[in-house]
């Protein structure tokens, strides 16, 4: 349960006390920690609540580069919490929610589900979590993705890991994907490839020039490209262990 006193503060300043003590129980505050950063000062010598900023990597690639393959061997070795964007949008098709429909048609086609809708799921996910480390697989896809998340959730990713794939590579396996992915047809996978180049691109680049990109060539057996992966997250053991128990 990250962003405690940032999210509620936010909170506080626009909504009624009734959403306040809404709020408060959700994440398990007394009144007096929930309002720790806005309106009481600390008392002296004693030092106001920590925000502990979650550690986020952003898992990108092209339609079928391997990235859920890859993020559940991540999971295992590193404990990361994973977060599949399209898996949270396959959900609310499944449960029938009012976006349901509006996303079944946009998966159906390739296209990119509006920013606004996809940061919520994310966010919901990520405030009801315990866990402080997370493994955002397929997301962001557009730049407007990244800065509705920015925007939204006020976090940036500490890693952000680039499955590169050749384009034939990726049509082969999705075509042998057999999960019953609506998405997971010919027609489809072209259109997907195509908002791929066009809208992911940018979001690599500008990641690229923050150096925070990790690209990793995803052709190879499993093993083989996780061995890629492995020593990018090295530098960062000792902040993945010490957030298993920071919240
Ligand atoms: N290195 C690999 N070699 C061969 N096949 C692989 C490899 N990695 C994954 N696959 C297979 O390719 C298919 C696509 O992999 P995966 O679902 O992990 O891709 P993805 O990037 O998550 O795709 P999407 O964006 O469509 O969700 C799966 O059937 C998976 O088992
Ligand atoms: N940030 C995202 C992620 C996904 N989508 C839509 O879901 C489809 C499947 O995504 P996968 O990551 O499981 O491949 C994708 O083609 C988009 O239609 C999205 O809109 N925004
Ligand atoms: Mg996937």
């Amino acid at each position: 349960m990250w962003r405690r006193v940032a999210s509620l503060s936010r909170t506080i300043s626009s909504s009624s006390s009734r959403s306040l003590s809404r709020n408060q129980a959700a994440f398990g505050l007394s009144i007096r920690e929930s309002y720790a950063t806005e309106i009481s000062k600390p008392e002296e010598g004693v030092l106001p609540p920590k925000e502990k900023a979650p550690f986020i990597t952003f898992v990108l690639g092209g339609p079928g580069s391997g990235k859920g393959t890859q993020c559940e061997k991540i999971v295992e070795t590193f404990g990361l919490t994973h977060l599949s964007a399209g898996d949270l949008l396959r959900r609310e098709i499944a449960m029938h929610t009012k976006n349901g429909a509006m996303i079944l048609n946009l998966i159906k086609d390739g296209k990119i589900v509006p920013s606004e809708v996809t940061v919520k799921l994310l966010q919901k996910e990520l405030e009801s979590s315990n866990s402080s480390k997370f493994l955002i697989d397929g997301f962001p896809r557009t730049e407007e993705n990244r800065v509705a998340f920015e925007r939204i959730v006020g976090a940036d990713p500490d890693v952000v890991l680039f499955f590169d794939c050749p384009e034939e590579e990726m049509v082969k396996r999705v075509l042998n994907r057999n999960q019953g992915r609506v998405d997971d047809n010919i027609t489809t996978m072209k259109k997907r490839l195509k908002i791929f180049e066009a809208l992911n691109r940018p979001v690599i680049d500008y990641y690229k020039n923050k150096g925070k990109l990790y690209t990793i060539n995803a052709i190879g057996t499993v093993d083989d490209i996780f061995k890629q992966v492995l020593p990018i997250f090295t530098p960062f053991q000792e902040q993945l262990k010490q957030s298993r128990h920071a919240m």
